[in-house]
């Protein structure tokens, strides 16, 4: 089975809203699915285990019986950049083993994975999220967090995302400042230059939930890609 490797424009932008959303439009389409977030920087213990908010919103949405850590192997405690967190406590992330442990997943069904932060956000050393990424075998979604500076960060992150080599499928704008009277023209403008299709647009929600996102993503051509694996010509 496929996946999706769902990463951002930035932090804070709703990769988690959106990737919340998907698990649903796509459960709703009798998908079964799985979530990780392999890395995640910021976690509260709850009996004596470290656990991350985006993580346990996965865990949560997930029909599966499936242990948390599964969800999310590398659970560091402070919400900074993973790298540098990792460092403080005398830690590596190891790459390789995250995405060993994606693609066993991936095999079995239809896993969404949220990176950390944008694709450029060090991991180790040279090994960054985009390494991650193309490491899972998954193609991209791009988040768009749709506020003053995003036209720019969105083509940079495109840009990044196919030098790397990675196949981009698309990407969803997530409004996040209602009181911008020019939304509209900033998604516009991404429409004429974005390099892969837009699969959806979150207005800003007064109260944001999984089934709300749900509502407006486009999840045909991730049925489309589920079908054309189910069924190889
Ligand atoms: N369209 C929207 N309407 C209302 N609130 C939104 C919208 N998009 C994002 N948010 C809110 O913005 C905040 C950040 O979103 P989210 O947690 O999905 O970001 P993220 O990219 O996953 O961040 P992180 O890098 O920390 O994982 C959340 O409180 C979320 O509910
Ligand atoms: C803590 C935060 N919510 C994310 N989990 C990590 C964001 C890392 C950003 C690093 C950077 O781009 O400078
Ligand atoms: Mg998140």
């Amino acid at each position: 089975m496929p996946g999706l490797f769902v990463t951002g424009t930035d932090t804070g932008v709703g990769k988690t809203l959106v990737s919340a959303g998907l698990i649903v439009a796509l459960q709703r389409q009798g998908v079964e699915v799985m979530a990780m977030k392999p890395v995640a920087a910021g976690c509260h213990y709850v009996a004596g285990q470290l656990r991350n908010e985006d993580a346990e919103q996965f865990h949560s949405l997930l029909n599966c019986q499936t242990d948390y850590s599964t969800i999310n192997p590398c659970a560091l405690e402070a919400a900074a950049a993973p790298h540098i967190v990792a460092a403080e406590q005398g830690q590596r992330i190891d790459v390789d083993g995250l995405a060993a442990a994606i693609r066993v997943q991936s095999e079995q069904r239809f896993t969404l994975v949220e990176g950390a932060g944008g694709w450029r956000v060090p991991l180790a050393g040279h090994e960054d999220v985009g390494t991650l990424a193309l490491r899972s075998n998954l193609p991209v979604l791009l988040v768009v967090g749709i506020r003053l500076g995003c036209i720019n960060h969105a083509l940079l992150s495109a840009e990044a995302i196919l030098n790397d080599g990675a196949n981009l499928l698309g990407w969803v704008a997530s409004d996040l400042e209602p009181e911008d009277t020019r939304l509209d023209a900033q998604v516009a403008a991404l429409d004429e230059r974005m390099p892969a299709p837009r699969l959806g647009r979150l207005p800003a929600f007064a109260q944001p939930s999984p089934s709300l996102a749900a509502e407006y993503l486009d999840v045909s051509s991730l049925m489309e890609l589920i079908e054309a694996l189910k069924n190889p010509i």
